[in-house]
């Protein structure tokens, strides 16, 4: 694509007890972005954060706070995060996804989908197709729920296809992601890149954008 990707240090693998610190600290040194895992622990086996704590951190930076959607009936969550304070709101493919959209839409969040590494990306398509479309495809590069995994560079080709369909879209990619896979993801058209234990497991993040 050519262009330096956005970087959003998942904050799922930040110390929660210093959420407003470990933000700035990312922020100071390469963050583009926020990334917030909101897991309910039924949608995937692990529990995270919600709307009060998007609430306490949107007093400490005004950064785009990228909420991620791993939980059960995400139209429940649109109102409390959108008046916590969230950015954007990518959801997991599902069915009533045009109501989603347009409700994520009216709290001025942006909408985005994500995919598992099982859901097949023909799913995607209507979404991004239509007249209310997402403006995000996050494609998940290991399986939803917890960071420090290992990941799966098979997922690179719903990248590729992705980026040649919708040459101007972002395109997220998350899981695994470090020195050693994030120039893989961006060469495959990825312009936004999640690294959680990568940033937070380093000394010193970086100050490189990629
Ligand atoms: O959504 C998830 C996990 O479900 C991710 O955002 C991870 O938190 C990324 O962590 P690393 O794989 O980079 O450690």
């Amino acid at each position: 694509m050519g262009v330096t990707p956005k970087i959003a240090p998942s904050m799922l693998s930040s110390d929660f007890a210093n959420l407003a610190s470990e933000a700035k600290r990312m922020l100071d040194f390469v963050a583009d972005w926020l990334h917030m895992d909101i897991m309910d622990g039924h949608f995937v086996p692990n529990l995270t954060i919600g709307a009060p704590v998007i609430e306490s951190l949107r007093k400490h930076t005004k950064a785009f706070l990228d909420c991620h959607l791993m939980v059960t009936n995400p139209i429940d969550y649109v109102e409390p995060l959108g008046k916590a304070g969230a950015s954007g709101f990518t959801f997991h493919v599902e069915e009533n996804w045009q109501e989603l959209i347009q409700k994520i839409k009216s709290k001025a969040m942006r909408p985005g989908v994500a995919l598992k590494p099982g859901t097949l990306i023909e799913e995607v398509y209507p979404l991004v197709d239509s007249e209310n479309p997402v403006e995000m495809v996050l494609v998940m590069t290991v399986e939803p729920g917890f960071g420090g995994q290992k990941f799966m560079p098979q997922m690179m080709d719903k990248v590729r296809v992705l980026r040649k369909k919708y040459p101007s879209l972002d395109i997220e990619v998350d899981g695994g992601l470090g020195p050693s896979t994030i120039e893989m993801a961006a060469s495959a058209g990825a312009n936004c890149i999640v690294a959680g234990s990568s940033k937070f497991g380093a000394a010193e993040p970086g100050t490189e954008k990629c």
